[in-house]
């Protein structure tokens, strides 16, 4: 059998056999394969690469835009360098499918966020060429920094490389790390993957100066022409380009402007262009011999290579969606057009994103109020604070955040916000299981977390239209409040006007029944209605189905009251079972002296991987069918337990 390569087709020829045509594609396996390739058949890669990402991703949904921007950045770096020894990092991960295509991958591409397939960020379980698990934004130069010092405590060599965004760079953390890495003197790479783009256009000072950087004449033309008088001496033995290496950044120091990155103690080399795979190369190979950090920048383009997505406004961040029929609109959409009915009226209100305006719905919400909507970055820190300074000084801000990115803000939301008894409102988007995203993006924990706050509300609608109610509710509270609502469609109920404000900590019953309680909180109320209508036909037990709405306070005279009927007591809610909604009801029961059977159904102790959202509720047992099993066992009926307690062993 022999190979021969041409225009970019590896054929393999059987003497006399059926020619089969391969790809270039196809015969990666391992990073090392790509050393084989001459650059040109790389640049062939590069398109063969594309073409793989649109037929794969237009199918299976995912992060398409940044994968399209680092093909030839991913091919340069594991051409380089030698993953899984070299650790290459990548910062959020949504960019990571190139990685995973040249690691051995590409064949589960079918099996993209779904249930048991590949996940849709890096992960350490999935290959050893997954350095670090990410999902969440501006964490790899703090890994990278951790995992160069362990290398260096245990003397070893190999290269640590972090890839970051632009936009992950407007996190905090990732400077917090740069100051560390600066300090040590670590030799660490950072490859700077600058495409002027977050989620959204980038935001910022840092943003402002890297376009400066990629713009300005005069930098540019200075370093040019100090690369070329350079370049012009250099051609000598290694020791006298060391030297040179030395004048050149001496020179560039005192003619160009210091940039950020070298006030953090890294050396800085670019722009240079983040698609041109021969200059990639190149200053890869230089930059392994540079002692110390070293920050190169590049210059890509989100979406390149596919012209809807270039030309868009988000540059297909996500592959589009199908477009939805005539399906009830989502808990986001009804949110922000709330919050814009409640601004038209209240001027004190403001809007407070990070990085999230189109995942939060607010694009729309920014056009018509330019002046009252702030998108900080990815800095849910500073957008926690920024919130309370804006509540101390009299505004009425609302902080529009994923629950999972919430997380990064709960020092500020104690510390700022609560202890201050500010009235933030907390807009908890992704609240609950959101599905593809996986483990990194589950909204589950914010119940737990929130709850054990003085001063902080906490409440779920049972439907798009007790949303609109509960935020205007939240927005008339003299203190902090959070509403969170999930990554889902409404129910398709009737939207009433006006807004009314609903009674502060009081549950809502919906449904008498005099063998059962169901307490369910925000979107578990719908299937509660569901499975107590099933109980009623088909076991004929009869259900009492509270909608909880508030988890704090608490509506303890409805619940002291339900508990001294001595019914058992089901609890449902999308979030953590440990510290949950359920947890506060059983700890009033308990601290009442009433004691009587309660099960209670959520998330339990596990993280919870990715697949789709209505699957993965399922498994959970967080539908009808599995609070109509778990009511059964609780009764003592021989129903088969869907309770994942209950699994444990099965
Ligand atoms: C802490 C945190 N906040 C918000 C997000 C949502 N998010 C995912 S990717 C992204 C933009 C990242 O921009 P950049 O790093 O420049 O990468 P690009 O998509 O431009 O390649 C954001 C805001 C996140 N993953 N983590
Ligand atoms: C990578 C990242 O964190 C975001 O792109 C996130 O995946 C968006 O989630 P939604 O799709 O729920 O807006
Ligand atoms: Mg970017």
């Amino acid at each position: 059998m022999h190979r021969k390569a041409h225009c970019g087709l590896l054929s393999v020829v059987h003497s006399g056999a059926i020619e089969v045509l391969i790809t270039l594609l196809d015969s990666i396996q391992d990073p090392k394969d790509l050393k084989q390739l001459t650059e040109s058949q790389l640049v062939t890669l590069a398109q063969e690469i594309r073409d793989f990402l649109v037929s794969s991703i237009s199918r299976t949904g995912g992060h398409f835009g940044a994968n399209m921007g680092v093909v030839e950045l991913t091919l340069a770096l594991h051409r380089v360098f030698d993953s899984p020894r070299d650790k290459i990092l990548w910062d959020v991960g949504h960019q990571g499918y190139v990685h995973k295509i040249l690691t051995g991958r590409k064949d589960m591409f079918p099996t993209l966020r779904k249930l048991g397939g590949l996940a849709g960020f890096l992960k350490r379980s999935e290959s050893p060429h997954d350095a670090f698990g990410a999902g969440h934004s501006s964490t790899s130069i703090s890994a990278a920094v951790g995992m160069a010092v362990a290398r260096d405590l245990r003397r070893e060599n190999h290269h640590v490389i972090a890839v970051i965004g632009d936009g992950a760079l407007t996190g905090g953390m990732a400077l917090e790390a740069m100051n560390h890495a600066g300090d040590l003197g670590l030799d660490l790479i950072v490859v700077l993957n600058d495409n002027e783009m977050s989620i959204s256009n980038n935001v910022g000072a840092v943003s402002k100066y890297l376009t400066r950087l990629r713009t300005d004449p005069s930098y540019a033309k200075a370093k040019a022409d100090i690369d070329h008088i350079l370049r012009q001496l250099s051609g000598v033995g290694a020791k006298v380009t060391k030297v040179l290496d030395r004048a050149k950044d001496a020179a560039r120091h005192m003619l160009l402007p210091i940039t950020p990155f070298e006030g953090f103690g890294f050396k800085y080399i670019g722009p240079i262009d983040g698609h041109d795979l021969p200059q990639l190369i190149s200053v890869f190979e230089r930059a392994k011999d540079i002692r110390g950090p070293v920050l190169i920048h590049t210059l890509t383009q989100k979406g390149k290579g596919y012209p809807q997505a270039e030309s868009s406004e988000d540059k297909w961040h996500a592959w589009p969606s199908a477009v939805k029929g005539n399906q009830p609109p989502s808990y986001t959409n009804v949110f922000a057009a709330t919050v814009a009915e409640m601004a038209r009226r209240d001027e004190r209100i403001v809007v407070v994103t990070p990085a999230m305006l189109s995942g939060s719905g607010l694009t729309k919400f920014q056009k018509e109020f330019p002046t009252r909507t702030f998108d900080v970055g990815i800095a849910e820190q500073h957008a926690g604070t920024f919130c309370a300074g804006l509540a101390a000084a009299g505004k009425r801000p609302i902080f529009a955040v994923y629950s999972t990115f919430l997380q990064r803000a709960y020092d500020q939301t104690i510390h700022d916000i609560c202890i201050q008894n500010l009235p933030v409102l907390l807009a908890v988007d992704r609240a609950g299981i959101v599905g593809p995203d996986g483990e990194t993006h589950q909204g589950v924990f914010d119940v737990a977390y929130l709850r054990a706050v003085p001063n902080m509300a906490v409440m779920m609608p049972k439907d798009e239209n007790e949303l609109r109610h509960m935020l205007y509710t939240a927005s008339q509270h003299d203190g902090p409040a959070a509403v969170r609502y999930p990554r889902a469609d409404g129910l398709g109920v009737a939207l009433d006007e006006p807004l009314q404000a609903l009674p502060w900590g009081k549950s809502e019953v919906l449904r008498e029944g005099a063998d059962l309680t169901i307490i369910a909180l925000g979107s578990m109320v719908n299937p509660a209605m569901k499975a107590a209508q099933t109980l009623a036909a088909d076991y004929q037990i009869e259900s009492t189905v509270v909608n909880l709405r508030f988890v704090k306070p608490l509506d303890e005279e409805l619940i002291v009251q339900l508990g001294k009927t001595g019914r058992p007591i089901l609890t449902v809610e999308e979030a953590a079972l440990a510290g949950g909604a359920g947890s506060a009801v059983a700890e009033l029961l308990l601290d009442h002296g009433l004691v009587l059977p309660i099960r209670r159904k959520g998330v339990p102790d596990t993280f919870v991987e990715h697949g789709g959202r209505d699957e993965v509720l399922h498994r959970l047992g967080l539908d009808a069918e599995g609070i109509v099993q778990d009511a059964l066992q609780l009764l003592g009926h021989k129903g088969k337990s869907t309770h994942i307690l209950d699994k444990v062993g099965t």
